[in-house]
């Protein structure tokens, strides 16, 4: 059991492993930058080390500063949260050696998974539907061509390295397959410092759907449903929900047994969530994170689970507290991504918060470490707080939604706190019926 774990993460989500320690009776040391020294995780942990100046190159990416952290504080274990070093294979391997627990999966499953080939490799080979596609990486232009040939056009031309949107070209017709695969190639090599690159057939109006999985890395591992993603800009989330307002329970039951076998089969540890694009009713598989992600609580109010002190959990070597027939849906949730940014341009706005109130009363969960005089630093994501309300049906929880926006008070910065207000006047959003360009669309001529 662990007495103390280092959390290797800032902002809302190193108040959310503190919490979920706190409750175990486990100790926690928060790490903070020079410009995080006034931040609420630093004061919410029990002790705190500061591990270097701003830039997170030199902070939270910093390595040998989070090891050397470990090593006075005495934690055992480290829970890297999301973004920095949470999917980073190197650094769970030097934590492993250094005798220290990596909260999360292996550094081989992270491997596998950071390669877009070898996941949707690993994927097919365990029955999990994928996009059609070339068999591996594509060597040059003249296969390129063939190959979108053969396959038809729109094709969508991907950096192996890549994920989250980075490095991806869509070719529309013949005559753009050069340029795509020119321009994918050397954004790539720019990017991720190689160059490979793999084509699959563009799916043009798809859902963004995810399955969240967990496994207990030695064989156990269920599903938690899915949470739709679709309501995104420049591929930053905005909008999440679960269940997704399209998936039918037949369809969870189906498509979640496939994701939770085949991480079973891979004695897979911790969180997961495997993305698919959905569209006429058919799963693609595209991408598997290796890391809790934003969006979590939704799953977790709707099944009434914490997974973070899961993720403890099994990294002490636990069984999960629960098993795949415990698991029940009830009512609905929702999501909305508070940033400090200025609409319509979405442009990072730090600044000091002359006055913060979260919503509250029944439904409602804010996740933020905003607190009245807080200055938010230019350094980091413009991420300030994330409102998760929950209801027994989607109608309710989008009443709930409109009426916790109304409380919420963010004085001293602009925040997309409107954007949500608009979207909630949209019959798009009250019916569902959205797919991943909607929001892009609507923005041309709203805002
Ligand atoms: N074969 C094929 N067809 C259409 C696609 C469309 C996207 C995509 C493109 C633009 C926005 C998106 C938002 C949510 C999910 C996916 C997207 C996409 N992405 C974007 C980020 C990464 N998750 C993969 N891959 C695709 N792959
Ligand atoms: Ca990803």
């Amino acid at each position: 059991m662990f007495d103390k774990i280092l959390v290797a993460n800032r902002g809302e989500i190193a108040l959310r492993v503190i919490r979920a320690a706190r409750e175990m009776g486990i100790q926690s040391v928060a790490v903070h930058s020079t410009a995080d020294a006034d931040a609420m995780h630093v004061r919410m942990a029990d002790e705190s080390v500061c591990i270097g100046p701003p830039p997170s190159t030199e902070s939270y990416l910093s390595i040998p500063s989070i090891i050397a952290a470990c090593e006075v504080t005495g934690a055992q274990a480290i829970h890297p949260g999301y973004g920095f070093l949470s999917e980073n294979a190197n650094f769970v391997q030097i934590v492993e050696d250094h005798d220290l627990i990596f909260i999360g999966p292996t550094a081989e499953h992270i491997r596998i998974m950071g390669d877009k080939i070898s996941a949707k490799d690993t994927m097919k080979a365990l029955g999990v539907p994928c996009v059609p596609g070339s068999e591996g990486g594509v060597p040059d232009l003249a296969a390129a061509k063939a190959l979108g040939d053969e396959m038809g056009y729109p094709v969508i031309v991907k950096a192996t390295a890549g994920g989250g949107g980075r490095g991806m070209k869509v070719a529309q017709t013949a005559a753009d397959m050069e340029s795509a695969f020119l321009t994918a190639r050397s954004e790539a090599k720019a990017a991720f410092g190689n160059d490979e690159v793999y084509i699959e057939k563009y799916l043009t109006t798809p859902r963004h759907i995810e399955i969240q999985v967990f496994g207990d890395g030695k064989g156990r591992a269920v599903h938690l449903g899915e949470r739709d993603c679709s309501l995104q800009r420049r591929h930053q989330k905005v909008f999440e929900e679960a269940p997704g307002p399209c998936i039918t329970e037949e369809e969870r039951a189906r498509i979640g047994k496939i994701c939770a076998d085949a991480v079973a089969k891979i004695n897979y540890a911790g969180a997961g969530t495997i993305e698919f694009l959905y569209e006429k009713g058919e799963f693609y598989f595209i991408e598997m994170n290796t890391r809790l992600q934003v969006e979590h609580p939704v799953t977790e109010t709707i099944f009434g689970v914490d997974l973070v002190q899961e993720q403890i959990r099994v990294a002490e070597g636990l069984p999960m507290s629960f098993a795949q027939e415990d698991l029940k849906i009830n009512g609905h949730a929702i999501e909305v991504r508070i940033n400090a940014e200025k609409l319509p341009t979405f442009s990072p706005r730090p600044g000091r918060i002359t006055q913060f109130h979260a919503p509250g009363g029944l439904g409602v969960r804010m996740d933020s470490a905003l607190y009245d005089g807080y200055s938010i630093p230019p350094y980091y994501d413009s991420l300030i707080g994330k409102l998760i309300v929950h209801g027994q049906d989607r109608a309710t929880a989008l009443a709930r939604l409109n009426r916790a926006l109304g409380e919420l008070i963010v004085d001293g910065v602009d925040t997309t706190v409107p954007l949500f207000h608009a979207l909630l006047q949209e019959a798009d959003i009250h019916s569902g019926d959205y797919n991943i360009h909607w929001l892009e669309h609507w923005l041309e001529t709203n805002l």
